[in-house]
C-alpha cells in the first residue's frame, strides 16, 4: 500500500491557465495535482506514480474541437491504469462528445467554464471510487494467494505439544521467524498457526515459494511492477511484499533465494521499504515475516551461498519441527484425520484402520513425513475395497528399483540425461504437474526436481503469468 495521505489529481490540458486555475482550486481542497499538457506527457507521467484521479481535456492544439486525442488519451488510460478515474472536461453543450466519453469508460465529466463546486464534488467522488476498485483488486489478488483454508492442526506427541507452546508465545509478537523441519514436516502449517494467533490474523498471509521463483522475475514478483518495466509486463503488477501490508508474509523455501537476489531482500527486511521493477517511487508496507527452509542455513552460509545477514533478520525466533518419525504419536491422529477427510471426499463415509494398518503405519519411517502420510491415506479411501482398511490397502511409498519391467527396457536404451529428462516428464505427468508429488515420488527435494526441471527446459505449469 503506498503512503500518501492525500491523492494526487493529474491535470491533462493543452492550456497552462486552465491547468494552473484547477491546480489552485484543488490545492484549497488540500488535493495536490500534477499538471501535463497533452496525451503523450499523461502517459509518460502515469507510468511514474499513482495517482487518485485524473481531469482531462478531450481537445489539445492539434485537432481542436472534435475531441479525438482526448479519447484516445482516455482509451490509453483505460487500458493502461484501469483503476483510475478518468474525469473528461468539454465546453458546454457538446453532449454528444460527452456520451462518447461516458460510454468508453469517464467516471464523470466538467463542461468549461466550470462550477468549482461541481469539479471538487466530482474530484472527491471518483477518488473515493477508485480507491474502492483498487481495494477489490487487492482482496482478490490476496484471496487468490491465500492458502485453502485453516486445516485442523494435529500435535499430540509430546514433541510437538512443545512447538505449539512455543507457536503461542511467539506469535502475537511481530518478530520475524523461521521454521526448520524436513520436507512436509508442516512447516507451512505452523506458519498459519503463527498467523491465525497474531494480531495480524485478520489481514492477509501471503504465501510465496522461494523455490519455484526464476531469478529473473524474483524482483518483480516480490515487489510488483509498473507496466512496461520490461518487455512483457504487458499490465500493473502489486508484489507479494505489498499485498503483505498490515499482514504475514510466508517466504517458503527460503534458502532458495538467489544469492544475487538477497540483497534486495535483506533491505526490505531492514527499512521497510522498497520500489516496483521500473518506477523509481519508493513504498513502505508493514509485513511481518515467517520463512521456511529444509536447508541448513548456517551450512548455506558457510558455503557463501547465503548472506550472514540475511539470515540473522529471517531468524529472530527459530521453531524447529521434528519429523514424523520421532513423533510417533502424532500418526494415528493424523492418519485417521486424513483418512476421514479423504473418505468424506469420496463418498467412502464408513472407511476405518484396521490393526494390521495402524501397526504398520507406525513402523514405516515416513521419508515425506505428514505429506506422504496424506497422500497414503488419499490412496487407501480411494482404492480400498473394504470398509476396514488393512496392512494390504496401504500403497506405501515405492521403494527403490520400483517401476515396470517395460520402463526399464525403455531406460535401458537412453543416456544417463535422457533417463533423467524422462523420468522427470513421467513424474510430472502422473501427477498433474504437481511439482511436491512428484519429487516425492522420484525421491528428491521439489528444489532439485525445479532445477532439473530448468536443465531440461521443462515447464513449471505453475508459472503462467506476467500478472
Ligand atoms: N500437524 C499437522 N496437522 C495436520 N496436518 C498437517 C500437520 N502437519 C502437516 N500437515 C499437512 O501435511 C501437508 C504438508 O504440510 P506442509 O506443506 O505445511 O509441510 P512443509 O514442511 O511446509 O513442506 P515443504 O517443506 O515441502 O514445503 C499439508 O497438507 C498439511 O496440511
Amino acid at each position: 500500500m503506498t503512503r500518501e495521505s492525500n491523492p494526487t489529481v493529474l491535470l491533462v490540458d493543452d492550456q497552462a491557465d486552465v491547468r494552473e486555475a484547477l491546480r489552485l482550486l484543488l490545492k484549497s481542497e488540500g488535493f495536490a495535482s500534477i499538471g501535463v499538457d497533452g496525451p503523450s506527457a499523461a502517459l509518460e507521467t502515469v507510468r511514474q506514480r499513482d495517482f487518485g484521479c485524473a481531469l482531462i481535456d478531450l481537445n489539445y492544439t492539434r485537432d481542436t474541437t472534435s475531441g479525438e486525442e482526448g479519447l484516445a488519451l482516455l482509451d490509453a488510460l483505460r487500458q493502461h491504469v484501469p483503476e483510475l478515474p478518468v474525469v473528461v472536461m468539454t465546453a458546454w453543450g457538446n453532449v454528444p462528445l460527452v456520451v462518447d466519453a461516458l460510454r468508453r469508460g469517464a467516471g464523470d465529466f466538467i463542461e468549461k467554464p466550470w462550477d468549482n463546486a461541481r469539479v471538487l464534488s466530482i474530484v472527491r467522488t471518483q477518488i473515493a471510487l477508485g480507491e474502492g476498485a483498487r481495494r477489490q483488486r487487492r482482496l482478490e489478488a490476496e484471496n487468490a494467494l491465500l492458502r485453502g483454508g485453516g486445516e485442523a492442526l494435529i500435535a499430540e506427541s509430546p514433541a510437538m505439544r512443545r512447538v505449539m507452546e512455543l507457536v503461542a508465545r511467539v506469535a502475537p509478537s511481530d518478530a520475524n521467524v523461521l521454521v526448520l523441519g524436513e520436507n512436509g514436516t508442516g512447516k507451512g502449517v505452523i506458519a498459519q498457526a503463527l498467523h491465525a494467533q497474531s494480531r495480524r490474523a485478520a489481514k492477509a498471509l501471503v504465501k510465496v515459494n522461494m523455490g519455484g521463483i526464476a531469478e529473473n522475475v524474483f524482483e518483480s514478483e516480490m515487489f510488483g511492477h509498473v507496466r512496461g518495466a520490461y518487455t512483457d509486463a504487458r499490465s500493473e503488477r502489486i508484489g507479494r511484499y505489498e499485498l503483505a501490508d498490515g499482514g504475514t508474509l510466508f517466504l517458503d523455501e527460503v534458502g532458495n533465494v538467489p544469492i544475487s537476489q538477497q540483497p534486495k531482500l535483506l533491505r526490505v527486511l531492514e527499512d521497510g521499504e522498497f520500489e516496483r521493477l521500473g518506477s523509481s517511487r519508493t513504498q513502505s508496507a508493514d509485513v511481518r515475516l515467517v520463512s521456511a527452509t529444509n536447508a541448513d542455513l548456517a551450512v548455506e552460509v558457510e558455503a557463501g551461498r547465503f548472506r550472514k545477514d540475511l539470515l540473522y533478520r529471517l531468524n529472530t525466533l527459530e521453531i524447529r519441527l521434528p519429523p514424523l518419525r520421532e513423533r510417533r504419536d502424532d500418526i494415528l491422529p493424523l492418519a485417521r484425520s486424513f483418512l476421514e477427510r479423504s473418505a468424506a471426499r469420496y463418498g467412502r463415509h464408513d472407511l476405518r484402520l484396521a490393526p494390521s494398518a495402524e501397526r504398520a503405519l507406525l513402523a514405516w519411517r515416513w521419508p515425506g513425513n505428514v505429506r506422504e502420510l496424506g497422500h497414503l491415506m488419499e490412496r487407501a479411501a480411494l482404492l480400498a475395497e473394504q470398509d476396514l482398511v488393512s496392512d494390504s490397502a496401504l500403497a506405501f511409498g515405492p521403494g527403490p528399483g520400483g517401476g515396470t519391467a517395460a520402463a526399464s527396457t525403455e531406460l535401458d536404451d537412453m543416456t544417463i540425461d535422457q533417463a533423467e529428462a524422462h523420468l522427470v516428464r513421467r513424474a510430472l505427468e502422473r501427477h498433474d504437474g504437481n511439482l511436491q508429488h512428484a519429487a516425492d515420488a522420484l525421491g528428491i527435494t521439489r528444489q532439485t526436481l525445479y532445477r532439473r526441471m530448468e536443465k531440461h527446459a521443462l515447464r513449471d505449469p505453475a508459472s503462467d503469468d506476467d500478472g
